[in-house]
């Protein structure tokens, strides 16, 4: 192994692995540190941590555990996959993280970029944009786990870490990799970079040759394979033509125009917090009825703010998302046991439960449906899944998904 990511959920874990395997790398996505048995060798090991919205000390044990195996298996430089919208719960687990896998790897400057052109996301004066809006503007600050009212990514680690916090320019950026180099300070540090198209990341990249670990969302990768000289090939797999499902638990503004979308055209079921807790809906239930329609139908949670908002105040949050989270697993668990064919995932905490639910180890990482989203396979099955991520995805994403996972032809190209 070559490249070793730790990622902090599942979609955002597959993001990456598709930026590396585009790129040429040979990636398997493990879920959790995986046994000895099922480590499969290759150019890059992504491993899939539901670390997120973990307290801090559980983040940090999980992240250097990860670390550590990742090191063992050869790793020569660690990346921390966060999301390209800096998500972080009040108590705020990155630069903890980033404190100890630095002190772990014994490093000087660490880079810090979330940035990810393509699906909208850029840094501009150490403040991070969605489109034309800051973070904090962007409806993030209305998300379920993670609210992001703070746009300055400089300030939202300084208040998380004693690490000292600095900024590499746009205007050193796009000087090039060696005036990168030149502006990092000596001794340990999160450098916030800013990148406002893949030209500047690609730079960052190559700045960031032999650098021990860095940091960002999957948009920090683009760079990463050529320092090892692999070339671009680009990932293929084989799609499945067997029944589809699309299970949403992600309440962000791109998922609930999708899932408004997908509900024109397919049957939909939309399951509550209140039913799950107060009802004991069955997911064998809910399976029999997705199994029985002609269209893969939809099964969502995805509400509104103030729908989610009235939830959390009625049910507590982590008790709603448990409630949401155990079902989605337990539906997919089902389903898996009964054959079906494809299953689209929207939301990383969603998607993490539904691939504990179906008792995945390791990810397979096929063809790309959507800018950050490939085609995966959990290992040694003929199931495939989409796991996205909540903000990604045009407003179609839900049928064009289900398509190209049906085509069992097609020769994927990068
Ligand atoms: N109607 C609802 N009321 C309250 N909580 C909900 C509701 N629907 C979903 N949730 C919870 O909100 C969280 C949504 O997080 P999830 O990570 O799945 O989506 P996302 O944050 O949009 O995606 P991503 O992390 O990929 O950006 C989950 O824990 C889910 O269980
Ligand atoms: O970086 C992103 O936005 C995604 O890969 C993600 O992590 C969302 O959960």
């Amino acid at each position: 192994m070559k490249l070793g990511i730790i990622a902090d959920d599942f979609t955002g874990a597959s993001d990456i692995a598709l930026t590396i395997a585009e790129a040429g790398m040979s990636v398997t996505q493990y879920i959790g540190i995986p046994d000895r048995d099922a480590v499969l060798g290759g150019d890059a090991g992504v491993v899939a941590l539901k670390s997120r919205t973990a307290p801090v000390a559980e983040a940090v044990a999980d992240s250097l555990a990860a670390c550590d195996w990742l090191k063992a298996q050869g790793a020569e430089q660690i990346v921390l996959k966060v999301c390209s919208t800096f998500d972080s719960t009040a108590d705020g687990n990155i630069g903890p993280v980033l404190e100890a896998l630095a002190g772990r790897l014994g490093v000087g400057p660490v880079v810090v970029c979330p940035a990810f052109p393509e699906n909208g996301r850029s840094v501009y004066q150490g403040h991070l944009f969605v489109n034309d809006r800051l973070l904090s503007e962007s409806g993030m600050q209305d998300h379920p786990l993670t609210p992001m009212t703070d746009p300055d990514i400089r300030r939202v680690l300084a208040t998380q870490t004693n690490l000292p916090v600095g900024h590499i320019p746009a205007q050193t950026v796009a000087k090039g990799a060696e005036a990168i180099v030149a502006a990092m300070p000596a001794g340990t540090s999160l450098m916030v970079s800013d990148a406002i198209q893949d030209t500047d990341l690609l730079e960052i990249g190559k700045a960031a040759n032999g650098m021990p670990l860095l940091c960002g969302g999957s948009g920090i990768a683009l760079g990463l394979p050529r320092n090892f000289g692999v070339t671009a090939v680009g990932p293929k797999m084989q799609g499945n033509k067997g029944a589809g499902v699309v299970l949403s638990g992600s309440c962000s503004k791109a998922t609930r125009a999708q899932v408004a979308r997908y509900r024109q055209v397919a049957p939909s079921r939309e399951v509550s917090a209140r039913e799950l807790l107060e009802g004991g809906l069955r997911a064998e239930d809910v399976a029999a009825w997705v199994l029985g329609q002609e269209t893969p139908p939809l099964v969502f949670s995805s509400a509104d703010p103030d729908v989610v908002k009235e939830t959390q105040r009625q049910f507590g949050t982590s008790r709603a998302a448990e409630a949401i989270e155990g079902f989605f697993a337990e539906l997919a668990a089902v389903l898996s046991r009964q054959g079906i064919g494809r299953i689209v995932v929207a939301g990383g905490e969603t998607s993490g439960a539904v691939v504990k639910g179906l008792g995945v180890s390791a990810l397979e990482i096929g063809s790309r449906l959507a800018a950050g989203v490939p085609m995966v396979r959990p290992l040694n099955e003929r199931l495939v899944l989409a796991l996205k991520s909540g903000n990604f995805g045009g407003e179609a994403f839900f049928s064009e998904a289900l398509r190209l996972m049906e085509d069992t032809t097609r020769e994927e190209v990068a």
